[in-house]
């Protein structure tokens, strides 16, 4: 099976959006072999893979406490802090606590922040064509492998609306956060993180940067809030404020965060918002080229809106083609492709017992590429099924879940849209794009849904 899987990831596809036997190969076989529920063993673990939307939703809507998410081993806990780590009481304490950051109306004033991505994104592509070809002449295409480029500015996004008006150290804690991630995605044996190794070393002198950064731009804003002096809205002074009123109204109790809690946060935010939204936005554009007449209809769209001025946030929502794209999209290519959770006693689920210990899989990808709940063009672009929301666009409810689902569900998914969104209008008015020759298809999982070797763009300059 691991033979396969190398052979299969080996070559890229055919620009096809039948992307499983690349992604998945083991468990597609499993699942040619026992149907919606498959028993497969993934190393000691007994694991069981759930396709079942009603099984699905039966999971994820379970109360925290009834089924506990897979633990990180050491070198997985250097990514997978804050909410993605917690479970039962202190979960829902730091839940409660960081809802009200991601509120429409707080992610509406942030809505500049990502214009001055943006506007950073588009000026680098336009100097592009300023500068003179190899022959001398203004060019009037360019090639953008456009992966790095959403990867910096998703990056940048996170770095703005979460540490604003210390945008510097923003910066540089995307940085050291970065450099753990790539270290992260290496294959590491369990207990790797106890040796003293010179990776090691160089982690431990990361996590102490990124700490003193974060301690000192949260005292400072503690000292701003207290003075009642901050008019900052990112999200670490959002969260700082909600922290405050939560330890006001419970007269200091435990519920509340600790410096130590809120830099766990802070940190995830970069872990779980920058990569799977660059993700995102490059699928997007590789999709959009593959589909010019979507392209097209997506243009119209954004111009007959704005024109070529900003997007502001109403035009922004009343957007239907590119919403519909965006959504295809994330069912063809979910950046997180399945996510688990853990039987930590006997727990029923269906009309299966399951012992205690039992990883519970639930395959994203899979069920979005199923023609059982998506019709016989499962594995088509077709954003027309989108046109009547969500709800109409499957055959069955509760098949479409890129940010999860339940009391878990992904807390930035508005974040991650009205970004994406706004990204895209802005490269929809101001280029047209097609794949390059050198653009190999080839979805691949490092951590999330990655185009294995990048995703370079013609890009024409309107
Ligand atoms: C296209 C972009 C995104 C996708 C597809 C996505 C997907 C997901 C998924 C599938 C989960 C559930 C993981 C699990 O339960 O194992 C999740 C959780 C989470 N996401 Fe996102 N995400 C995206 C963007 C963001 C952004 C922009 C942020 C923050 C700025 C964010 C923050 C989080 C957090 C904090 C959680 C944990 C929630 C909890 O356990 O209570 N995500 N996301």
């Amino acid at each position: 099976m691991e033979q396969l899987r190398k052979e299969r990831q080996a070559k890229p596809l055919p620009p096809s959006h039948d992307i499983i036997p690349r992604v998945a190969p083991l468990f597609q076989e499993a699942m040619r072999e026992h149907g919606k529920i498959s028993f497969i063993w993934l190393g000691p673990q007994p694991a069981v893979t759930i396709m079942d939307p009603d099984l699905v939703k039966e999971v994820l809507s379970t109360k925290f406490g009834h089924f506990q998410k897979h633990e990180p081993d050491s070198v997985e806990r250097l990514v997978i802090t804050g909410l993605l780590l917690h479970e039962g009481e202190k979960w829902a304490n730091h839940r409660r606590i960081i809802n009200p950051a991601f509120h429409l109306e707080k992610l509406k004033c942030m809505l500049p922040a990502f214009s001055a991505c943006c506007d950073e994104l588009i000026e680098r592509w336009e100097k592009l064509f300023t500068a003179e070809g190899g022959d001398g002449e203004m060019s009037l295409h360019r090639e953008v492998d456009v992966w790095p480029e959403f990867q910096s500015f998703t990056g940048d996004v996170i770095s703005r609306t979460a540490f604003g008006s210390s945008l510097e150290q923003g910066r540089r804690i995307f940085q050291l956060q970065n450099e753990i991630g790539e270290i992260v995605s290496h294959r590491h044996f369990p207990g790797y993180r106890y040796l003293p190794t010179k990776t090691n070393r160089r982690i431990d002198k990361m996590l102490a940067e990124i700490d003193v950064l974060m301690r000192g731009m949260i005292e400072q804003r503690e000292e701003a809030i207290r003075k009642g002096g901050s008019r900052n809205t990112d999200l670490l002074s959002l969260l700082l404020e909600s922290n405050l009123k939560e330890s006001a109204e419970q007269g200091g109790s435990e519920t509340t965060m600790t410096t130590e809690d809120v830099i766990g946060e802070c940190r995830l935010f970069y872990f779980a918002g920058h990569e799977t939204t660059a993700v995102l936005l490059t699928w997007t554009m590789v999709v959009l080229s593959m589909h010019p007449a979507w392209q097209e209809r997506a243009r119209e769209e954004v111009l007959r809106a704005f024109g070529k001025s900003k997007p502001d946030y109403s035009g922004l929502s009343r957007l239907k083609i590119v919403t519909m794209v965006i959504y295809e999209v994330l069912r063809l290519y979910p950046p997180v492709i399945m996510i688990a959770r853990e039987t930590y006693k006997e727990m029923k689920l269906g009309d299966v017992t399951y012992p205690p210990g039992v990883e519970l899989i639930l395959p994203i990808v899979f069920i979005h590429h199923d023609p059982e709940f998506w019709g016989p063009d499962a594995g088509e672009f077709n954003p027309e099924r989108f046109a009547e929301g969500i709800s109409k666009a499957s055959r069955v409810p509760g098949a479409f879940i890129p940010f999860s689902g339940g009391p878990r569900v992904c807390i930035g998914q508005t974040f991650a849209l009205l970004e994406a969104k706004l990204c895209l209008a802005r490269i929809l008015q101001h280029f047209s794009f097609e794949l390059s020759p050198s653009y190999a298809h080839a979805p691949y999982q490092v951590i999330t849904l990655h185009p294995q070797h990048g995703a370079p763009i013609i890009m024409h300059r309107l």
